[in-house]
């Protein structure tokens, strides 16, 4: 288990992560989200004793990374994909890790293959691809059959089929007992392959909960209702006679209204009542990626200002939310991991049913298990204004003899 209690990073004036508590159990995939400089990668550094707290500690199994007994075997982590030797082979570049942490060599091979990297084992690494890298990042964090797993946005680069792979594997390996922390900024992805959930924004605790808890308190029942396009009038009717019932009632993007508060037969009597004629009435859940976005949205630092001339962002009525895509989302399945140069058969996916339970009221962004300071209060010293890129990088740190990232030359 890896535990935070009241973890502070502060470099200068910025504060990267503030008095962070939480819990990452074993058995379960652990998805890590924010915003982009929210505090992930900050956070996993210190976890693996590449950074140090100003305050607080975190531990794995009761130590500290750095006091950990057999460390290698216990803790592998996939932090940055590019700190390798690019002239060494990719079994080269994993040899010399195992050697350092007195792992058998054949451990090399056989890690080659989970990721599939087994036809390009002896090729140099800096001709790889940035998918093919992040496989070598993850062959090196499984080199020692750790307990405990730590990736840093593993899917970065990777094509439809490696977030597949990754997300099956990321499974496969809490099925198998492991503690698995893995950091993104994609809550779809997240919702596809975690477990358990922690949300951080601006270095702080937005949401711990099951994934399951995070989609039950945030993803907000609605009805679309749509009148007949030819009878604008009915449409401005039925919109006073929801709204004076208690429903919101907002506009979609193709005419249609978006209603929340109201179950759907009510929705139908009032229609009826006020002489309404519908064409359609259908229960919608908006998305989870919508309730992410709801929760951080005041804890983002990097935001595009609106390009309304090139017509990527059209202005919204006044008091009108975006609305978002309703839900269909693939179903996971095992496969081996091919080849990263071989396109292996997608098994696809079955579209999950995307509607929730009708009429349930909306309930607020971040409901109970919001926790902590409010977000969009950052802690002080956190500045609003966007900030330099993150300098942290895994060969430049003092790190533990078999961090995977770390370039050989720096150590
Ligand atoms: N070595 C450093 N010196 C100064 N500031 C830093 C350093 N490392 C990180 N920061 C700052 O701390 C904040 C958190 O950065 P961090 O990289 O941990 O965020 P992140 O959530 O991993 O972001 P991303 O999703 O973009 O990778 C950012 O504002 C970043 O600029």
């Amino acid at each position: 288990m890896i535990e935070a209690v009241g973890l502070t990073k502060r470099y200068g004036d910025k504060t990267a992560v503030y008095n962070l508590s939480f819990q990452v159990r074993p058995g379960a995939v652990t998805g890590f989200l924010g915003p982009n400089g929210s505090g992930k990668s900050t956070t996993m550094r210190m976890i693996l004793g590449l950074d140090n707290p100003t305050s607080g500690r975190v531990t794995i199994g009761g130590y500290p990374y750095r006091k950990l007994p057999n460390a290698p075997r216990q803790v592998g982590a996939l932090i940055d994909a590019k700190a390798v030797h690019g002239g060494r082979s990719a079994r080269n570049h994993l040899l010399s890790l195992a050697q350092l942490s007195g792992i058998p060599a054949r451990r090399v091979d056989e890690v080659l293959g989970v990721v599939g990297l087994q036809d390009v084992a002896r090729k140099r690494s800096k001709g790889f691809s940035l998918g093919m890298g992040q496989r070598l990042g993850i062959a090196a964090a499984l080199l020692g059959d750790p307990q405990v797993l730590l990736f840093d946005e593993p899917v970065n680069g990777l094509d439809p089929e490696g977030i597949l792979w990754v997300r099956n594997l990321m499974k496969a390996l809490a099925a198998e007992g492991r503690t698995v922390f893995v950091s993104s900024h994609l809550m779809s992805e997240m919702a596809l392959t975690a477990d358990h959930l922690i949300v951080i924004g601006r270095g702080q605790l937005l949401a711990d909960m099951s994934v399951k808890d995070f989609i039950s308190a945030n993803s907000a029942d609605f009805a679309r209702v749509r009148t007949p396009d030819t009878e604008p009038q009915l449409r401005e009717k039925l919109t006073i006679a929801l709204t004076e019932a208690g429903g919101q009632v907002l506009p979609e993007q193709d005419g249609a209204l978006r209603v929340m508060g109201l179950a759907l037969p009510r929705i139908s009597d009032l229609a009826h009542e006020a002489g309404v004629r519908l064409w359609e009435l259908s229960p919608h859940q908006a998305s989870l990626e919508e309730a992410y976005m709801r929760m951080t949205q005041g804890v983002v630092d990097y935001r595009s200002t609106a390009d309304q001339k090139a017509g990527l962002q059209q202005p919204l009525p006044p008091g009108a939310q975006p609305p978002m895509p309703v839900p269909g989302q693939g179903q996971p399945g095992w496969y081996a991991p091919p080849p990263p140069q071989h396109a292996a058969p997608h098994p696809g996916g079955t579209p999950a049913n995307p509607y929730g339970g009708p009429g349930a009221a909306p309930r607020p962004p971040a409901g109970p298990a919001l926790q902590g300071q409010a977000p969009g209060q950052p802690p002080s010293g956190a500045p609003a204004a966007p900030a330099a890129a993150p300098a942290a990088s895994a060969a430049a740190s003092p790190a533990p003899v078999t961090d995977p990232t770390t370039s050989e030359d720096a150590r």
